[in-house]
């Protein structure tokens, strides 16, 4: 028997075991689990055989055996600019993450048991690049598929930047506050697109109820951020792309506790404040001198996710960006 044949029977062979052991654990009925999508214990258990057993993946063809080499590289980046960061290093004048953790390590000095050691600010420099480059890049471009479908909203957004901004300077920060219609586009654009639909997943510390529900100790939960970003009590037109949905009558900006694309509580996005300077100052200063064409009609667009797992990815698309 070829490798490849042993590597997909002993993948089906775990997944059968999956299987039984999923709706064996549902049906006894001991402990009463909260309802949820069936597969989700599933999908966690199949990343879970890639760390459990590398050797076997190695055997199945696939575009996964490039994730090793690029994680390399991302370290060897990491590595690049810390040892960059040691040339130019001022202990008076901090530049940035790297040079404060430079302090903390020295700080910290002959402590064995010290966080700040040379590993964990190599996994800190690749951990902050790499959850801040897709992400907001992906919500950048996925937003500039949906203004290019939705023309009167660019015409709407591009007044608001006109009669605010201008022409003659860059947007700021500080013009968010008068231009409610921008600000809710962007809201509308992160909960419509909802990116990371089921938040990274998080293990319960101790027993815990909720509901009428007991949650065990040491249980992955996956909190559904798209189930909050998509309530129709809420929203009223939940897949739709609808600016009202932030904005009131009067046009004011409309504040909603629903909106959560960054997660909720301790563990939130710890750069959702950058991330939403990011998007504003990016989609404003396009549309200031830009306007976004389709090389289609931008009613046949198509605005689903090109997949829709553990991220929402926009389709691949063209994009005509016409001088203003
Ligand atoms: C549109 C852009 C972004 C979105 C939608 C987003 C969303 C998220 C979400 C949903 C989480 C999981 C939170 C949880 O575990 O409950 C997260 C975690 C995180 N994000 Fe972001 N993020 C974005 C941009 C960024 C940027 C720009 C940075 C840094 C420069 C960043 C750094 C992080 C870090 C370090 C964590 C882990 C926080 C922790 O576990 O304590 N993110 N993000």
């Amino acid at each position: 028997m070829d490798p490849l044949s042993t590597a997909t029977i002993f993948l089906l062979f775990c997944l059968a075991c999956l299987v039984f052991f999923v709706t064996r654990h549902k049906s006894s009925g001991t402990e009463k689990l909260p309802p949820g999508p069936f597969p989700l214990p599933i999908i966690g258990n199949l990343l879970q055989l890639y760390t459990l057993f590398p050797s076997f993946m190695e055997l199945i063809p696939g575009p996964h055996h490039r994730l090793p080499k690029n994680f390399c590289r991302l370290q060897q980046f990491a590595l690049d600019e810390i040892n960059e960061h040691k040339s130019t290093f001022d202990p008076s004048a901090p530049q940035d993450v790297i040079d404060f953790f430079f302090i903390k390590m020295k700080e910290e000095g002959q402590n064995d048991n010290t966080e700040f050691s040379f590993d964990n600010l190599i996994t800190t420099v690749v951990d902050l690049f790499a959850a801040g480059t897709e992400t907001t890049s992906t919500t950048l471009r996925y937003g500039l598929l949906i203004l290019m479908k939705y023309p009167q909203v660019q015409e709407k957004m591009q007044e608001e930047i006109d009669r605010v901004v201008g022409r003659t300077r860059s947007p700021c920060m500080a013009d968010r506050g008068q231009m409610p219609y921008t600000d809710a586009i962007v809201h509308e654009i992160q909960r419509f697109i909802a990116l990371i639909p089921m938040s990274l997943p998080h293990a319960v510390v101790k027993d815990t109820k909720f509901r009428e529900y007991i949650i065990p100790k040491g249980t992955t939960i996956y909190p559904t951020l798209s189930s909050v970003l998509h309530d129709s009590t809420e929203f009223p037109n939940p897949n739709g792309f609808d600016p009202h949905h932030f904005l009131n009558k009067d046009g004011t900006f409309r504040k909603s506790n629903h909106f959560m694309p960054f997660s909720a509580g301790k563990r939130l996005c710890a750069g959702e404040g950058m991330a939403r300077m990011e998007l504003f100052l990016f989609w404003t200063t396009i549309l200031q001198n830009f306007t976004l064409k389709p090389l289609m009609d931008p009613k046949t667009l198509d605005i689903t996710p090109q997949f829709s797992s553990l991220g929402n990815v926009p389709k691949p698309y063209l994009l005509c960006a016409l001088p203003r």
